[in-house]
């Protein structure tokens, strides 16, 4: 029996995956990693460490994000309370589609996820209020590595689903252009 459906966006490398609930009168059961399955689905990643994020509010953008070399991370992310506008964007030099963004809604109603290879910047906006945002990450958090892109980069010009202005960190409010970036990929 297959345990999940995959769908590859439309950056090379990007891969939205829907793992099987098995629902019963409890509830449900579901396989959200499984390493066979996902690389079956064209996800291979060795992840080694958990990450969850609780935002409080509808309108939180946390990004865009990413590890330089050599602590550059793939990061496969879903929502497990909430929903959120997912975007990664493609910093990888020699690209066809470098500085190109993509964008999915994740949900903890859809239950998908999204597999970001290295190479990419990430972020997202909460589009509810008590959104739990948990993502797996294949090389460990190196603050030295941490870098941040503005969400708003007008070279890359993401089309945020935003109804205000949005509540971000100090950091991500202060992040450079794409254009000013040493990504170091
Ligand atoms: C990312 C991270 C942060 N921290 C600490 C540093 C800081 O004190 C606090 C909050 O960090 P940040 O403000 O960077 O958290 P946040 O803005 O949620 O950062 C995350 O954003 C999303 C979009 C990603 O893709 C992630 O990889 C990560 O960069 O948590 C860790 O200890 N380990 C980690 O892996």
């Amino acid at each position: 029996m297959s345990v999940l459906d995959s769908r590859p966006l439309e950056l090379d490398g990007l891969v939205e995956l829907t793992p099987h609930r098995f629902a019963d009168e409890r509830g449900f059961f579901s396989e959200v990693w499984r390493e066979d399955a996902f690389a079956a689905a064209g996800v291979h990643a060795h992840f080694v460490q958990d990450n969850l994020s609780l935002s409080k509010r509808k309108g939180v953008i946390r990004g865009l994000h990413y590890q330089s070399p050599p602590a550059a991370q793939a990061k496969l992310v879903r929502v497990s309370r909430g929903a959120i506008f997912d975007v990664a964007v493609d910093i990888r030099p020699g690209s066809a589609t470098y500085g190109r963004w993509a964008g999915v809604i994740l949900s903890a109603e859809k239950w998908n996820q999204l597999f970001i290879p290295e190479g990419f910047a990430h972020g997202f906006a909460t589009l509810e209020d008590d959104t739990e945002v948990s993502y797996k990450v294949t090389a460990p958090y190196s603050p030295d590595h941490d870098r941040a892109i503005r969400f708003d980069d007008p070279d890359i010009g993401i089309d945020w689903p935003l109804d205000a202005e949005p509540l971000l960190s100090p950091k991500d409010a202060a992040a450079p252009l794409l254009r000013d970036s040493n990504t170091g990929f």
